[in-house]
Order: C-alpha cells, then structure tokens, then sequence
C-alpha cells in the first residue's frame, strides 16, 4: 500500500439518548452559536433535546443553512457571532448544515478579503473557530471529516482543512427516523459512492482497506433497501449500521494508504451546481457512466468488486464486469434514486455547459490517474445519458 498518515480525532457519541452528552462536551463557558437548517429539528424533538442539553450553557441560534448550503447564506452567521462573541458553534442536521458550519468555522476568523477565496482559490486556512456537530441525516460523512462543499452562483466547490473537523460528533440514530424516505435513499447511495471512490481505483494491495471498504459496501447494499420497508423502516439497528457505515465511509479511514478517484463527485457537483439535483440523486447517475468509460483502467478492481460483492465467479472478465455494473445500478434503483441523466429530465444539450463548467473549476485531471480529461468526462456524461 502507499505510505499515509492518518489521524481521526473526532470524538463519537454514538446511540440513543446521547444529545444529553453535549452539556459535558462543550466547555461550561463556551458562547455557542447552534447553527441549523429549516426546522426540521423543532417537529422531531431534536431541537428539544439540545435545548435541555445546553440549559447550563450561554447560546444562540442561527438557522436557514439549506441544502446545498450557500455563501450568501452562510456569510449571514458571521454578524451574529460577531455580535455575541461566539466561540463555539454546534452545528445540528444533515451534510449541508455541517459543511455549512465549517465554512463559517473559518471565515468568521479569516484575515484576508473575502471567505470564498478560500474555496475557489485555494488559500489557506489558517485558524477558524472550534466546532461539533449533531447529526441528524447518515450519509456525508462531514461530522468527522476535514471536507466541506459550498455553493456560490451555481459553483459548488469543495473545501478542507484540518482545522474545521468537528471536535465531537453525535450520532443517534432515533433522530434519523424523521427522514423522508428520500433523504434515506440518498444518505445510502452517497455513503455506498463515497466508499466506491475510495475502493473502485487500482489495486495497491491495501488488503485492510479493502476489506473494510467491501464490508461498508455490503452493508449499505444489506440494509439500505430495509430503511426504506414498511416492515423494518423505524428499526434502529438498521438506522444504526447505515448511520455508522456512512460514518465510516468518509472518516479518512478506507482512503488511507491508497489511491482515490473522485471523479464521479467532480462532475457530479456539477449537475447539483446547475440543476439543483440532491447530491446522492447526481452520483447515483455518474458512477454507473465512470464504472462503464474506465472499465480498463478499473478493471482488477471492477473484478475484485464483482467477485466479493456481488459473488460473480463465473463467465468471463467482461461479463463479470458487465454484470458487477448492472447490479450496481440495480441496487441504486432499488434505493429510488436515478440511474440516467434522461431519469432527471435531461438530454445531450445538457453536456457543453457541464463540460464548460467542470473546465471553468479546473476539474481537467481528474480520477486517481488524473486521466480523465474534460473529453472523457464528456464520454462519461453521454454514457449516463
Ligand atoms: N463534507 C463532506 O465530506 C461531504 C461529502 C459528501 C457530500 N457533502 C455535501 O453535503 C450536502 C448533502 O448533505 P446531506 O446528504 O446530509 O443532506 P442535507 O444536509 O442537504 O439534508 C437534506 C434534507 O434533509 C433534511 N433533514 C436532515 N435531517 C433530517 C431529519 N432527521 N429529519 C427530517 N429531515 C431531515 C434537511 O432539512 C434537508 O432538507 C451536499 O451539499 C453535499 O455536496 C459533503
């Protein structure tokens, strides 16, 4: 395997009841800024529960971080802590208010111009304000990782840095139970391609990464379709092994130690960037295009994928192959999310502007050889059509 370095130093609080676990974590004097979506928190009593929680602590609220999470709204938390002085911030809810959260982590402190150089050009972040977060939607990974995507003028762009992981995370998976079963759907498929980007690659062989890696991607296939029956749907042990999975998909865990592809997020970001598309419902339609296009450069991979998780030993390479792609799209449909540019209304005259935009954000080396050019990108999108 390649040499890495890893270090994961947010604290999990896993399981139910621990919200109440917040009033020991965060410091007794802190001023806290609890930062949350559109309210989905105050009819599923987590609202509740981190009121009770924090009764011994000075805090405020700021809430509208919408999905997808945007710079303009974002930039509004910054009067607020500057206000009171804020020197905490809880962030509660799904990937968006977390990555939101880390975005006004940094720029509440960042000394240049304006925040968003940090995202578009790269500078560094060099300080930004201690965070946590309350999870309440299993699939990003962001409560315990350094990432951050946000959005300006239909650019959305990633960020990270160290200085942004949150400090505490807690995952109870009761609180998931208020999700629609879209939102499921999606935290399955985004945490199954999180997971894919790090595995789908060329074999170092990272036996340890892949295994944990297969044991994700069995999971999720396992118990995915289950959060979404009528029969097992509240059932908290399935919650809980999606909840911990999509934890663990993106933690820095899998990736460490071996080559990684991101390609099918890269051009993803861009059907979100213009379409409004929910992020899952974007990957769920570029990985099957990637898996198809990089065949050749995949293949040991895609072999190894077929065989272990989906148990195809017999026929040829290209069928076991052809079939390991089929199935995966299987298992995306049978998660309710699209599979085809065409299943979310869009056609060939789509394709310049995606490509036009990925070049614009300097997405022009992408995958884990950085081959995959804005042409093969384009063969990707035309292979989704
Ligand atoms: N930081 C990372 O490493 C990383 C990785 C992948 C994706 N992302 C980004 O994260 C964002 C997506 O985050 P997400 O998939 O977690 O969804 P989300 O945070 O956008 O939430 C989706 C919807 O679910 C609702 N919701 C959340 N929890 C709920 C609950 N318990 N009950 C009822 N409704 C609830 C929200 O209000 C929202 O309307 C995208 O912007 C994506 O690009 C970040």
């Amino acid at each position: 395997m390649l040499n890495f370095s890893f270090q994961n130093t947010t604290k999990i609080l896993f399981g139910e009841g621990q919200i109440q676990a917040i009033s020991q974590a965060i410091p007794k004097d802190a001023k806290v800024l609890v930062t949350y979506g559109g309210g989905s928190i105050k009819t599923n009593g987590v609202y509740d529960q981190i009121t009770a929680a924090l009764s011994e602590h000075t805090w405020f609220e700021f809430s509208g971080i919408e999905p997808n999470p945007s710079y303009e709204t974002l930039m509004k938390a910054l009067d607020p802590i500057r206000e009171h002085g804020i020197d905490f911030l809880l962030a509660v809810g799904g990937g968006s208010v977390v990555d939101g959260t880390k975005f006004i982590a940094a720029a509440a402190v960042f000394e240049g111009d304006d925040p968003w150089d940090f995202v578009a050009k790269g500078q560094p972040i060099t300080k930004a304000l201690p965070l946590a977060c309350v999870l309440t939607l299993p699939a990003t990974g962001s409560e315990s990782n350094i990432g951050a995507v946000v959005t300006r003028d239909g650019n959305k762009l990633p960020f990270s840095s160290p200085l942004v992981r949150p400090l505490f995370a807690v995952l109870d998976p009761a609180v998931t139970l208020s999700l629609s079963d879209r939102q499921i759907s999606n935290g399955v498929v985004d945490a199954f391609i999180h997971t894919m980007e790090q595995y789908l690659t060329y074999s170092v062989n990272g036996k340890v990464q892949d295994r944990f890696a297969e044991g994700l991607l069995l999971t999720l296939i396992e118990e995915g379709p289950k959060a979404l029956a009528v029969e097992t749907k509240n059932d908290l042990a399935i919650r809980g092994n999606i909840m911990w999975a999509a934890t663990m998909a993106l933690n820095g865990l899998i990736g460490s130690g071996v080559p990684q592809d991101w390609s099918t997020h890269m051009i993803a970001h861009e059907l979100t960037g213009a379409y409004g598309i929910d992020h899952a419902r974007t990957l769920s339609i570029v990985l099957p295009a990637v898996m198809k296009v990089r065949k050749e450069a995949k293949r040991e991979k895609l072999l190894q994928y077929a065989e272990r998780i989906w148990g195809l030993t017999d026929g040829d390479e290209e069928s076991r192959i052809q079939r390991a792609i089929e199935l995966t799209e299987q298992f995306f449909t049978a998660m309710q999310v699209p599979t085809r540019l065409s299943h979310v209304d869009l056609g060939e005259a789509a394709i310049d502007g995606l490509i036009a935009k990925l070049t614009q954000h300097g997405m022009v080396k992408l995958g884990e050889q950085k081959a995959i050019t804005p042409e093969i990108s384009r063969e990707i999108l035309i292979a989704a059509l």
